[in-house]
């Protein structure tokens, strides 16, 4: 995965599925609105006859007047979609709260939480921030009767007639936090009018002021206000900086809670804050496992401020990072450093650093690649603190792992960078995971802060989408007759629409109709744009969110959800990770996630203001199919991996100390592995047991340079870099075309000096450049002299992480299966609420518990037809080579970087046997290539 770009984390929507064109008809934007809909329990629709009376919540009985049906293609099914009933008649979450493990309730728990009243729909953006009108003490007197205080949790709906909260002013933080320091460029923002053009005029309560007015005026208000402004930093600064010594000396919670009230203006801490925050203020190294919303950022944030040298948090995301230095109060002074940042801007941040400006800075994984950014890093003030937020990704066991984390390692950060403590957080780690971190990390067990996995104010629900029985005939149909291709597609395009139908019934249902703000969760990214289409048509104002999507409309999106001016986000994985909107109160999942992890992570956005909020996902075994066929896209055979090393390690034992470079795009399709998985084996190769290679930052490999000034030959006298090229170049129609890596290797420099070099020539108008062809960058340490057994070893562990994969997917669909056919509906479940259940095969999942109810979708059995028709494809495909691999991904649809979909899914074959288990087609594909001698290329 690509650097600290907000890249959203997932190969899925990279590659989208082979169906992506068949978007379903759009309706016609000029058709009426339906009236209100009200689902009942026999999941019949019904249009209303009134539009102003709500339906009567939950109930089964059938109006009194005569009721025209929704005009829709087919009848509901009865399995499906939901029973919706109003928050009132809704099973209290309550029922639940046993399944949570003991201490989830503790007093300060139960008073985080507390319940937030808001007034109905707020169409401005939210500025009353959750006050808790409880004390410590208060709160744990509270504790007893927690229970009955949840039964009475308000749901988060905007009809929900409440009384506002006594609002609190939030002494130390702005609305935008210390966003003004982002502003790294320096560059001033244009206000621009309605056509997109900044007028020299600006209206002031309807009368004009000339620019010159204005000016005069602006000076003086910006005097006034820098003044004052001042004034009041310095009495907020004295107090906190008081209490922050008050708190070095002595690390007391009453001290910490002083701080908490002074720079947050909450009242208590949460479950697990108060220990993590003493573990670190003491250098102790830890690892914090909450639930998400719990407020683990307040664990590094409160540190940083009293701790005295500095705190580096690295994030995963770049959109992440800068919503948390948004959020950073304003006494804490929060900087940024990534890769997407110009040199400038990146100088600045250092600078800053340097001078002592800066207390917590986000890095971006990558940053640690880089050796300037280690020797600058290391040669700071004391670094006080290293957090690794959602430190999973450190993880190969967990959903969402990447190699730059895998550099994360104790020995790098306390040796290299000297740090004192380390604090890895995280809300999804199941105990292999969790493992993993903290052996990573040298953090002791002792030193695990864990509560619970779950919050409590969900109220979930599971539905089967309702094609099932019927694509089960068209797949029968498709596998009679192979030519039936374009009515295949035109069921899909049919089922899809009505799949989009039930959601927008839902939506419009009680209680999803009453929720200000939801997010839709989607696999794939034409998915995401279709739906909000769709919705908007039905006057339901939705906008899209995928890394499809430029950076700037992503935030523009996010902006726009988070002032309510948009009800509803419809997005993929890349919308989510720690997304902090209170008043989020849905969340629909319109596909099955991947894991129970990407699961827990996704609701978690919804209920952060404590109150209850409504989580559904439909599930359909299409998407569970092409999903767990999925999972074994990256994977990679022995004889991959031993081609790979080959190309990575030169012959020549005698490179040791050597610089090289692997053509991303050209190796990826060349080895059939996938550019990420290539990472993950560098990554390996440096920080396995054994150092091979050092890593270093990616650089564009292929120069192509035209000499301006000085003739080459006489700039090569005076620049022994243009000697170096000239010998190592090919000259083409007076164009000199070399490899940066080889030159650098015999200059004995590293590529980035020798482009440093260039770019300076540059400036000197001497010659002008272009690089292109991105690579791997690495130095040689040592060449493995049995390439054999390393490459068995890696194909090993690359098969156990796959397999991990599958098994987190299997897990999934094991717990919605549970949900929907085997929960025997006595402890608080029932058609439409599986809050019980879901939570207790959640917390079994993390917890490692073995269960016998534990369902398999896929086993291990064959089809009657697999050999024959895998041994009609290698007929009919003579000309091509294959791998047992590259036919297994062809028969599941799986694309790949040498067999793309753009070609191979014209084949009759493609993703015939997505159900039938990936390696008992590999197995036969294995065996019909045994057949044909010299197509195998094991
Ligand atoms: N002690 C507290 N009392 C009240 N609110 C708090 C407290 N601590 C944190 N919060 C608030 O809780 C919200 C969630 O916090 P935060 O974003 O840190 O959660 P998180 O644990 O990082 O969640 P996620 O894992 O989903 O990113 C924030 O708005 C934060 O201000």
């Amino acid at each position: 995965m690509e650097s600290d770009s907000d890249s959203d984390g997932s190969h899925i929507s990279a590659t989208p599925p082979r169906n992506l064109s068949l978007s379903p008809p759009r309706p016609s934007p000029t058709r009426p609105l339906p009236p209100p809909l009200v689902v009942s329990n026999k999941s019949r629709i019904r249009i209303k006859p009134s539009k102003s009376k709500p339906a009567p919540s939950g109930s089964s009985k059938a109006p009194s007047k005569p009721e025209p049906v929704l005009e829709t293609p087919l009848s509901l099914p009865t399995d499906l979609p939901f029973q919706i009933r109003r928050p009132s008649d809704a099973p209290s979450v309550s029922s639940s709260i046993e399944t949570l493990p003991a201490g989830f309730f503790s007093s300060s728990h139960s008073a985080s939480f507390a319940k937030i009243r808001r007034p109905l729909i707020n169409q401005e953006p939210s500025v009353i921030e959750p006050v808790l009108t409880t004390t410590a003490s208060d709160s744990r007197a509270d504790s007893t009767d927690a229970r009955t205080r949840r039964k009475t949790r308000l749901p988060n709906l905007i009809g929900a007639s409440a009384p506002m909260p006594t609002v609190k002013p939030r002494p130390c933080s702005g609305g935008d936090g210390n966003f003004v320091r982002l502003n790294l460029s320096g560059k001033r923002r244009k206000f621009l009018n309605k056509k997109g053009k900044s007028s020299g005029k600006r209206y002031k309560r309807g009368k004009f002021i000339s620019r010159h007015e204005r000016e005069g005026k602006e000076k003086d208000i910006g005097e006034l206000k820098q003044r004052g402004d001042c004034k009041i930093r310095e009495i907020d600064c004295a107090v906190v900086e008081e209490a922050v010594a008050a708190t070095l000396d002595e690390p007391s919670e009453e001290n910490l809670v002083k701080i908490l009230k002074l720079v947050y203006g909450y009242d208590c801490f949460r479950d697990g804050q108060v220990e993590a925050i003493q573990m670190v203020l003491a250098g102790k190294s830890g690892a914090v496992v909450l639930p998400t919303g719990a407020g683990k950022s307040l664990c590094y944030q409160l540190p940083a401020l009293i701790l005295p040298g500095i705190t580096l948090v690295v994030s995963p995301l770049l959109a992440l990072m800068i919503d948390q230095l948004r959020q950073l109060p304003y006494v804490i002074k929060g900087g940024l450093l990534t890769s997407t940042q110009t040199p400038e801007e990146a100088s600045e941040s250092l600078m800053q650093l340097r001078q002592g400006e800066i207390k917590l800075l986000f890095v971006s994984p990558e940053r640690f690649l880089n050796e300037g950014f280690l020797s600058i890093i290391s040669s700071l003030p004391a670094i006080s603190l290293v957090v690794i937020d959602e430190a999973h990704c450190i993880s190969e066991w967990s959903h969402n792992f990447r190699p730059s984390f895998m550099r994360l390692r104790a020995s790098l950060l306390r040796k290299t960078l000297n740090v004192r403590a380390v604090l890895a957080m995280t809300a999804t780690a199941t105990t292999t995971t969790l493992d993993a971190i903290m052996s990573a990390l040298d953090i002791p067990h002792s030193n695990l802060i864990q509560k619970a996995h779950f919050r409590d104010n969900f109220h979930l629900s599971v539905s089967m989408v309702r094609n099932r029985q019927v694509i089960r005939f068209y797949i029968v149909l498709e596998l009679v007759y192979f030519h039936c291709l374009n009515f295949v597609k035109l069921m899909f395009e049919f089922f899809e629409h009505i799949r989009m139908k039930d959601l927008l019934i839902m939506i419009k249902s009680p209680p999803f109709a009453e929720v200000q703000s939801i997010i839709i969760y989607c696999k794939f990214q034409y998915e995401t744009d279709q739906i909000s289409r769709y919705l908007n048509d039905h006057s339901i104002l939705a906008k899209s969110y995928h890394s499809g999507i430029t950076a700037k409309e992503r935030s523009y999106v996010q902006d726009l959800f988070n002032s309510n001016k948009i009800r509803v986000v419809v997005a993929t994985v890349a919308f989510g990770m720690g997304l902090d909107k209170s008043d989020v109160g849905a969340v629909i999942h319109y596909s099955l996630p991947e894991s129970l992890e990407e699961y827990v992570q996704e609701i978690g956005r919804a209920g952060r203001d404590g109150r209850l909020s409504y989580c559904h996902l439909f599930y359909d075994d299409e998407t569970f199919f092409k999903l767990r066929s999925l999972m074994y896209s990256e994977g990679v055979d022995e004889y991959a991996v031993n081609k790979f090393l080959r190309e990575v390690f030169p012959s020549d034992k005698s490179s040791c100390g050597k610089i090289c470079s692997l053509i991303k795009e050209s190796a990826s399709r060349r080895l059939d592995m996938k550019e990420e998985v290539m990472l993950t084996l560098l990554t390996r190769l440096e920080l396995g047991n054994v150092q091979y290679l050092q890593l270093l930052p990616q650089i564009n490999a292929t120069c192509t340079l035209a000499f301006h000034k000085t003739s080459p030959p006489l700039l090569a006298q005076k620049v022994s870099a243009i000697a170096a090229i000239l010998k190592r170049s090919e000259s083409k129609r007076g164009q000199y075309i070399f490899d940066i890596p080889t030159v650098a290797n015999d200059m004995g420099v590293t590529a980035v000096k020798l482009t440093n070099q260039l770019y300076d020539l540059k400036l000197m108008g001497e010659i002008t450049y272009e690089m292109k062809d991105m690579a791997y960058c690495y130095r040689i340490i040592e060449v493995p002299t049995d390439l054999l057994s390393l490459s068995e070893d890696i194909t090993q562990w690359l098969s156990e992480v796959e397999n991990c994969k599958v098994q987190k997917m299997d897990a999934m669909f094991s717990a919605v299966y549970y949900a929907l056919n085997l929960c025997d509906k006595m402890q608080g479940c029932s058609g439409t609420n599986h809050t019980p259940c879901l939570q207790r095969k959640i917390l079994e999942y993390f917890s490692g518990v073995e269960n016998a109810d534990f369902c398999k979708k896929i086993d291990g059995q064959s089809s009657p037809f697999l050999r024959a028709d895998i041994k009609v494809f290698l007929q009919s495909n003579s000309q091509a080579r294959f791998t047992p691999r590259a036919v297994a991904r062809i028969m599941h649809g799986i694309a790949s970087p040498a067999y793309p979909s753009t070609t191979w899914s014209k084949t009759h074959f493609w993703g015939r046997y997505t159900r039938i288990d990936f390696k008992v087609v590999m197995e036969a594909a294995k065996e019909e290539l045994k057949h044909l001698v010299g197509k195998c290329t094991l």
